[in-house]
């Protein structure tokens, strides 16, 4: 038995932006993963700013902060057995011209725009998804996630409800 794994995606503005990426992307989503919660932001800059502290040193942060509050951006949180690879993998490389040429019909080789407006985000490991998960729905319990939701969603019965963009249980 291998249990869902939890991953975070956020699908950065100018893929909000653009209906016909956006479209591909939820249906990836919906069929590949279990959709446990989604949720449409605005960001101010600071709230973006500590999101990706890590990066508080690179030559692109203040373009990456300044770009990921210039427009709504959705975030889901995807469960799968293999969640934080398989949606980095769908994603492909950070850079858009190595997407292009190494992936090209990964998102980013498909609707990447710039190293920067790359299209999604991916959580790279187990540790960063926790922290993004609680950084973006601080209300989650993971304690209920690994006790009792993880195998209600895993052994189903689930539905995809299409308002919310998120799978939930069939009662
Ligand atoms: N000090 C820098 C500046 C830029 N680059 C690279 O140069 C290329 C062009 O970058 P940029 O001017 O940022 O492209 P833009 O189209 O302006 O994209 P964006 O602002 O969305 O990043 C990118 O591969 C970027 O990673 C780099 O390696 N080192
Ligand atoms: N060389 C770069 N030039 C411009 N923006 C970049 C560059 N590298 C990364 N970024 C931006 O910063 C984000 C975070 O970087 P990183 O964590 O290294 O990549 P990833 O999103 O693939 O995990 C990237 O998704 C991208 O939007
Ligand atoms: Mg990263």
């Amino acid at each position: 038995m291998i249990k869902l794994q939890l991953s975070l995606a956020i699908i950065k503005p100018h893929t909000v932006k653009n209906p016909v990426a956006l479209s591909y992307i939820r249906n990836v989503l919906k069929n590949k993963f279990v959709v446990i919660k989604t949720k449409r932001l605005f960001l101010d800059k600071s709230t973006a700013a500590n999101f990706y502290i890590e990066h508080k040193d690179k030559f692109f942060f203040n373009r990456l902060v300044t770009f990921m509050s210039s427009g709504y951006i959705d975030l889901h949180v995807l469960g799968h057995k293999n969640a934080i690879d398989l949606w980095r993998k769908m994603l492909g490389p950070t850079k858009v011209y190595k997407a292009q040429f190494e992936d090209p019909y990964s998102l980013r080789g498909m609707f990447g725009l710039s190293d920067t407006r790359n299209v999604a985000h991916g959580s790279d490991s187990l540790t960063s998804a926790e922290r993004e998960i609680k950084f973006f729905f601080p209300e989650f319990s993971f304690y209920e996630w690994h006790n009792s939701n993880e195998e209600l969603y895993r052994k189903g019965p689930i539905i995809f409800n299409k308002h919310l963009f998120q799978h939930v249980r069939k009662l």
